[in-house]
Formats: structure tokens, sequence, C-alpha cells
């Protein structure tokens, strides 16, 4: 099972705010000292970057990220540090905290070096700053930027200075991710007592920067309601199976795939999962098509069903299909390259109610599965589908326009089922049956075409052979997956193509 650590809470703005308001109601602890709490790590982090920090342009809301901005300010105020402020929405009506903030700046600045503006019309551009804080607005933001903050957000976004924002760049849905009229395009992003899970969808990972964690002092029990994560490799192992004294030991897939002419799905999906080191990869197929794997697949297991004349599954395959998977222990992949026939699509419909094994589901097992009205898991088995947008679309009946759709989509789909999805994409998205989402910060959309998507659903299906959780396995397969394609990036102009995954 996958474990997230509080760094890797993704929390909406709603969440956030119950949480604020709890811990100011419930424990005692006040506002100001969370604010104060905030802004001294950001400040931290900021005098430890390598930004050159003389004098900074502070846009500040009237809400508490301002607040938020002017603990910044007066941090760095004591490094000696200058600042200009400027108020958006003008003093008179800053939130108490940040009033009391705007106070006790002006009480710290012994030597002039701070300046105020009271509106954006005012500010004398003219002025020389070598980095832009915005902490215009965070959580609070309710519609499309207005008035002045548009103007500023867009003069921030033309500079050639460093921009930190205050908890979410200016302008940026914490839920959903998208622009509302214009946003903040920061490089750096102070998450305070939590990071906002807009940061990671839609439009998110183009405005953030990099996203810095800043803890607060929430109890833990508040923040366990959370049911959205941050993705981290540390949390699964590259670690290879070494087989064990059995060779069956180390895990067996039984491969349920390939057709006429779409051989090499099965082919790449065989290689990639023996590729980890398995103690077998059984591949099941159509009498017909053996003697193409005798010469492609020598390392494989081939087992063969139905007639010489056989090149895709049918519905009478299906006893010998459950014979042989009763023959040892393992996990099942089925589905690339299977083929959309009505034979195939039938004999799949027949074969997983009956199937007990735990199993992955990809590709054109995902075609026939969306077809489904009468739902038939078994009991206790484990499912997991890795299907890409246009997979993924099949099984809802509104197109998914959003990643915050497709979020809820596979949230709610995942628990409901009680199965596990792999949601390709930018980001990636695993869903599992308790309603828990994983959003990975590197896009999978790579993994969608041809070939490459074999690839990945056999190491997902390797370590679900291997007895990894299923949230587990599709962590690990994309791990595995990615690190292949950061080395190709890396290493030579071309993407690669699917069989240097493997
Ligand atoms: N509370 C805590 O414990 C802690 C909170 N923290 C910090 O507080 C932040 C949340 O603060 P917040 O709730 O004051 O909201 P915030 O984002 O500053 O903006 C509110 C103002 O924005 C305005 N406004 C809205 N939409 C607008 C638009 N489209 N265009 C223009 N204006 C718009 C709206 O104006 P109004 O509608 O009232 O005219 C309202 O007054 C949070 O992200 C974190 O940074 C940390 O210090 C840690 C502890
Ligand atoms: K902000």
């Amino acid at each position: 099972m996958l474990n997230a650590t509080l760094p890797h809470y993704l929390f909406t703005a709603s969440q956030s705010r119950e949480i604020d308001r709890r811990t100011i109601e419930e424990t005692g602890m006040d506002g100001f000292t969370l604010m104060e709490i905030a802004g001294l790590s950001a400040a931290k982090h900021l005098l430890g970057s390598d930004i050159n920090l003389s004098h900074g342009v502070y846009l500040c809301g009237k809400g508490n990220n301002g607040g938020d901005a002017m603990v910044v300010a007066r941090y760095l105020l004591q490094n000696e540090i200058a600042a200009t402020l400027v108020f958006l929405s003008g003093t008179d009506n800053l939130s108490p905290d940040a009033q009391r903030n705007l106070e006790l700046l002006q009480q710290f600045d012994d030597h002039h070096r701070i300046e105020v503006y009271e509106s954006w019309d005012t500010l004398e551009q003219t002025e020389h700053w070598d980095f832009i804080i915005d902490g215009m607005l965070g959580t609070g933001l309710d519609s499309n930027l207005r008035g002045d903050y548009l103007e500023a957000v867009h003069w921030a976004n033309e500079q050639d200075l460093p921009v930190a924002s205050m908890d979410i760049p200016t302008g940026l849905h914490a839920d959903t991710g998208q622009l509302m009229g214009a946003c903040i395009e920061a490089d750096y992003t102070f998450a305070f007592g939590g990071r906002k899970q807009g940061l990671y969808l839609e439009e998110g990972p183009f405005q953030t920067g990099s996203v810095l964690y800043c803890e607060l002092p929430f109890p833990n029990s508040y923040k366990a309601r959370c049911d959205t994560f941050l993705l981290d490799e540390s949390w699964v192992s590259l670690e290879q199976a070494r087989p064990g004294r059995h060779k069956y030991a180390s895990g067996v897939l039984y491969l349920i795939a390939g057709s006429e002419g779409l051989t090499g799905a099965a082919m790449l999906a065989a290689r990639s999962a023996w590729a980890e080191g398995l103690g077998a990869v059984i591949l099941v197929c159509p009498r017909g098509l053996l003697p193409v794997y005798e010469i492609g697949l020598p390392s494989i297991i081939k087992k063969a069903v139905g007639n010489k004349s056989d090149d895709f599954f049918k519905p009478d395959h299906l006893p010998e299909v459950l014979d042989i998977l009763e023959e040892k222990e393992g996990a099942v992949l089925l589905g690339p390259g299977i083929g959309r026939q009505d034979d195939t699509v039938a004999f799949i419909n027949r074969f997983l109610p009956r199937n007990p094994r735990n199993t992955v589901i990809d590709a054109d097992g995902l075609w026939a599965l969306a077809q489904w009205e009468q739902w038939e898991k078994p009991r206790g088995s484990q499912w997991i589908l890795t299907p890409h947008p246009g997979e993924l679309s099949r099984f809802s009946d509104k197109p998914i326009k959003s990643d915050a759709h497709r979020l809820h989509f596979v949230r709610n789909f995942s628990s409901r089922r009680q199965l596990t999805i792999l949601s390709k994409g930018m980001p990636g998205i695993i869903g599992t049956s308790s309603g828990e989402c994983y959003l990975t910060n590197y896009d999978t959309r790579y993994f969608s075409r041809a070939g490459s998507g074999d690839v990945l659903a056999g190491k997902v299906g390797a370590s679900l052979a291997r007895g990894r959780a299923p949230d587990a396995s599709c962590a690990e397969g994309l791990l595995r997956g990615k690190k292949k394609l950061d080395h190709y990036l890396t290493n030579a102009d071309d993407l690669p193509e699917p069989r240097d995954f493997i």
C-alpha cells in the first residue's frame, strides 16, 4: 500500500479553510500565529535560495495571503532587505491579521527601508527591484481576477524578476488548476500547511515553479479527511526481484493477449514483464499464433488454446484458459493486442467473471469491459485498469473535459467498482478502491501511445504478480517506465521506441 506523508497531502480550498478554522477555534492556536509561522518558513526558504535579495516588491491583497507576504517582508527586513509594498485593495479593509502585520512591519522599520503604496495606480514603476512577492490571493479567490489584480498579474509576469507566490500563484484555482482570467507565473510557490491540489492539475504545473511545503501546526487528525496525495517515487522500490530457489517463487504473470496483426503488443508486454525478474511469464495465446511467438519470445512460456486456425480469442477457449490459470499461483494481464472481434469481446465478457486471479486490464480488454451493463467482478479479486484518456472516457456518460473532472471520475469509479485505476495523462492519476487518489507531478501521456502502453501494462502486471498491492503496482510500473523515459529524454533527441522501455 502507498503510504503518503504529510508533505504529500493535497487539499482543496475548502478542506484547507476548514483545517484553519478548526485549528483556530478548537485548539486556541490563533490565526496570527499561523500566519507568523507560514511567513517565517517562506522567508527562510527565500534566504536560503539563490535569488538576489536586496529590494523586493510585494503585491498584497487585503486578505490573509497579503498578511503572509508582510511577515516575509518583516523577516527579510531583519536581514537588511528593503521592501516596496503595493496594496491592490488599499489598506482600509485589510483582514485583522494582515492589518496587525502591516503595523508590526512599520514598527520594525528603523531605517526606512519599507515603502507603502495604497493602490496599484500610484506605484512608481521606475524603481529597481530584484524580486517579486505575490501575496495577492490564496484560497480566498472566488471568481475571475477583478480590477487592478489583473493588471498587477500581467505586470509581474512581464518583469524579468524571480517571483515567489504565497500559498498559490494568484489567479490559479486551488481545486481545479484552472486559470481565473490571468495567473502569476511563479518561480517558487510556498504551500502553507498543505499543498493545494490545483497546483498539480490542468495549468497548475506550468504556473507554480518549485513548490515548497511549509508545515503549520495543524493537528494531524484534522488532516485525516484528505483523500488526494502527491505520488512520491521514493515510496516504491526499483530493486529487481531475485529469482528464488524455485523459479515460480518470484511471481508468475499470465498474459492473455494478442491477435492476428496485433502480436507485437503481446510481445512487448511479455518482454516488459519478463525484464522485471519474474519467475515466469506465461503467454496464453490462440494456437494459430504460436509460430509467431515461438520465434519472437524464446524465454517466455507459451500455452496455446483452441485450433491451429484460431488467431484470436473465442468463447470456446474459456475452459482451456481457466485450466491453465489453475496451474500456478499468479496474476493476469489481459488486453494488449487482444483485438475487438465480437468473439473476443464475448470471450473477455465470460472470462472476467470466472477469473479468480488479480488482474491488470489494459487496451482492448478495457474496450470490452466498458460495454458491461452488469458488472460481475469476482469477490476478493483485485483489478487494475490502465486506461488512456480515450479509454477512460468510454466508462463515463459525459465527456471528461478537465483534470478536476477526471480526478472526480477516477475517484468515484474506482471506489464504486472496488478496483484500482491508473489513468494516464498529465498528471497521471491512481485511484484506489478506498477512494484515495494519487497524482504524479510528471506527464504520463507517453504511455498512452500504442506500444509504450503495452510496456507499462507489463511492468504493472509484473509488480502485481510479485504480490505488490494494486496501488503500489501502478506506482512501481510508472516509476520503472519513467526512469527509462528520463534516460532517453536526457540522452537522445528522439522519443524512445516502445521496445527501448523494456
Ligand atoms: N487562516 C489561516 O489560518 C491561515 C491562512 N493563510 C493564508 O491565508 C490565505 C487565505 O486567506 P483569506 O481567506 O483571507 O483569502 P485571500 O486569498 O487572502 O483573499 C481574500 C480576499 O480576496 C478577494 N478576492 C477574492 N477573489 C478575488 C478576485 N477574483 N479578484 C480580486 N479579489 C478577490 C476577496 O475580496 P472581497 O470579495 O471580500 O471583496 C477577499 O477579501 C491562504 O491562502 C494563506 O495564504 C496562512 O497565513 C496560514 C494561516
Ligand atoms: K498568492
